[in-house]
């Protein structure tokens, strides 16, 4: 199933607050990322109808959703919402929402039955949601959402609440929803790792404007957006594949455009698309190739650039013999020693265990 794609170019005005975006929701997972207070949440209540302040224009495929002050009523854009803190019916059961949601659906949409299966709702049919744990009630209210028939679906960190466990769970469920049910879904989350695990494409919001967008390992990996990522550390994220697996050592070898790399065992099969997060503070410079050393990897470079990062610290931009681009975080001591400059050839040596792994969505290509 296709999905359509939801454009928008909104403008909102509050005291202390404007918001002023253009963009589009592409069938697919959309994640919203930036920091608190850019908009995230009230971007997302735009495009459902729900802020009477909203002007400027939203189109979903050929239907027009709003045009300056004329704007379809929430109820009519069917918009599927989740939050962070699900708000079901207390009073009924789990069964009795969900069957409530289907009734006053406006439109064909996912079998109810399909929803519990997917959703793992069987057992929980006839609990009233006032007595479920947070787990439990997030996957309800996205089993709402769903049997609602919603024409796109917006989520507004809908697992922010529950441990890791739960997350990776409901995670793997909505990374097929698009797919599945032919939506948009556009998802609102603080965690890069979500982002680079669900997302197909990522709009970057800042002040209430859009400050980038793109894939998340092209996002994440460009320094004019590191300052909005919070306390992480500057550094890139490559695309690869699962190349080889060694059992005898508990090893798997990636390949990315950039470059081979080893990292502790996946248990993934040969050919899976990853992500892999390379920190500056992890890779090391050495003028000669190694002719041993603990860090398993070590991938000829070139200096591309040097950047101050404070009185004693230098990152170093680096492009492998593969093209991939790393930043290394080095001591302006250490900087002199090597003879670092701009085409200077080194090796950097990278510890496999420093390396974060994550799965990438479905859709997204990888080399
Ligand atoms: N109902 C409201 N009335 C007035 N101001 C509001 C209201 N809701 C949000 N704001 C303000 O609008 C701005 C954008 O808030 P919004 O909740 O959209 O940001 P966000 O990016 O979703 O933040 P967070 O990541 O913390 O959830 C903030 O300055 C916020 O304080």
């Amino acid at each position: 199933m296709t999905a359509p794609t939801l454009e928008f170019d909104v403008r909102l005005w509050r005291p202390g607050f404007a918001l002023q975006v253009a963009g589009s929701l592409q069938p697919g997972i959309t994640a919203l990322f930036g920091p608190s207070g850019s908009g995230k949440t009230t971007l997302l209540r735009c495009l459902a109808g729900l802020e009477p302040d909203c002007r400027g224009e939203v189109r979903l495929g050929e239907q027009v959703w709003q045009r300056e002050q004329r704007a379809l009523p929430a109820h009519a854009r069917r918009a599927g919402l989740v939050f962070q803190e699900a708000r079901l019916f207390g009073h009924h059961t789990v069964q009795g929402n969900l069957r409530y949601a289907q009734r006053r659906r406006r439109a064909a949409g996912p079998a109810l039955d399909d929803v519990v299966a997917a959703l793992g709702l069987q057992p929980l049919l006839d609990r009233r949601t006032g007595g479920l744990s947070g787990g439990e009630r997030q996957r309800v209210a996205l089993a709402r959402a769903l049997v609602a028939a919603p024409s796109i679906l917006l989520l507004d960190e809908p697992l922010a609440a529950l441990d890791a466990a739960r997350r990776a769970a409901i995670l793997a469920f909505i990374r097929e929803l698009p797919g599945r049910y032919g939506l948009p879904l556009a998802y609102v989350t603080h965690d890069q790792e979500e982002v680079l695990h669900l997302a197909d494409r990522v709009l970057l919001l800042r002040h209430g404007e859009r400050a980038g967008a793109g894939s998340a390992p092209e996002l994440f990996s460009d320094p004019a957006v590191w300052p909005l990522l919070g306390d992480a550390e500057p550094g890139v994220v490559w695309r690869a594949r699962v190349a080889a697996r060694d059992s005898a050592w508990g090893l798997t070898t990636l390949a990315a455009d950039g470059g081979r790399l080893q990292v502790p065992a996946l248990g993934l099969a040969t050919g899976c698309g990853v992500t892999v997060r390379i920190r500056a503070g992890n890779v090391l410079l050495a003028l000669d190739p190694p002719r041993a050393t603990s860090a398993l990897n070590a991938l000829p470079a070139r200096v591309r650039e040097l950047r101050g990062e404070g009185e004693a610290v230098l990152l170093v931009g680096l492009v492998t013999d593969g093209g991939g681009s790393l930043w290394a975080r080095v001591t302006r001591q250490a900087a002199s020693a090597l003879g670092l400059e701009p085409g200077r050839r080194l090796h950097a040596l990278i510890e496999a265990s420093s390396l974060a792994v994550g799965t990438l969505p479905a859709q997204a290509s990888a080399p």
